[in-house]
């Protein structure tokens, strides 16, 4: 996948500095992910398809001035939206320390102001109310609600990034608005009190 034409043909808007982070921080991963094992996703195009996946949200999100990121692992897709979304604050809450490493090393040489990195549980952070809460390949629905329930009011919404099984996890008890936004190999579950 040649990732600047996708996402050009795309129509997704980015800022101009986007192509150039994305670039480093590839850069970064491909090194760090030799000696840790930060990722699964080890060659261009695999991690091409990651970048894909992780922004192409930003073609239906409303806008928002604060994002949490459950489970950032090595980047997806909190790091990821942050390089898409510079005027958005972006936490990136991730327990084990390789990966908090990483991510801390990439948002101090990249110099992403945007960014902050949590080095834990979810549940050990102080509540707080985020305008979107985002998460990729953590836990079920359900339990992403429990994990996210200090750090949303109303007014927030939820971007859970799902395959197929997301139509069982919607139909137990979910008492809260959602959408489905589906995609050739996504499943994109968005989740509000105001959809
Ligand atoms: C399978 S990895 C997925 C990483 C990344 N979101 C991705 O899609 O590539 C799951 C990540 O969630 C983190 N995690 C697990 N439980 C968590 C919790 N309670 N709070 C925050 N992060 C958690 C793990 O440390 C791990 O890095």
């Amino acid at each position: 996948m040649d990732l600047k034409t996708t996402l050009t043909h795309d129509k997704i808007e980015l800022p101009n500095n986007f192509f150039q982070n994305i670039q480093k921080y590839k850069e970064h991963l491909f090194k760090w992910n030799k000696i840790h094992n930060l990722t699964g996703a080890k060659s261009e195009q695999t991690i091409n398809e990651f970048i894909y996946d992780a922004v192409f949200p930003v073609s239906f999100l409303p806008k928002v001035d604060s994002l949490l990121d459950i489970g950032t692992g090595a980047g997806f897709p909190g790091m990821i939206l942050a390089f898409a979304l510079p005027h958005t604050e972006v936490t990136l809450v991730e327990p084990l320390t390789k990966r908090a490493s990483f991510l801390q090393f990439v948002k101090a040489d990249l110099g992403l102001d945007n960014v902050q990195v949590v080095k834990k549980r979810v549940e050990e952070m102080q509540p707080k109310v985020f305008d979107l809460i985002t998460s990729r390949a953590v836990t079920d629905t359900k339990m992403l609600l429990r994990l996210s329930k200090n750090f949303r009011d109303a007014h927030s919404k939820l971007l859970f990034y799902k395959g197929e099984k997301v139509f069982d996890e919607i139909e137990t008890d979910i008492d809260i608005k959602h959408k489905i936004i589906e995609t050739k190999n996504r499943h994109y579950l968005l989740l509000g009190e105001e959809l």
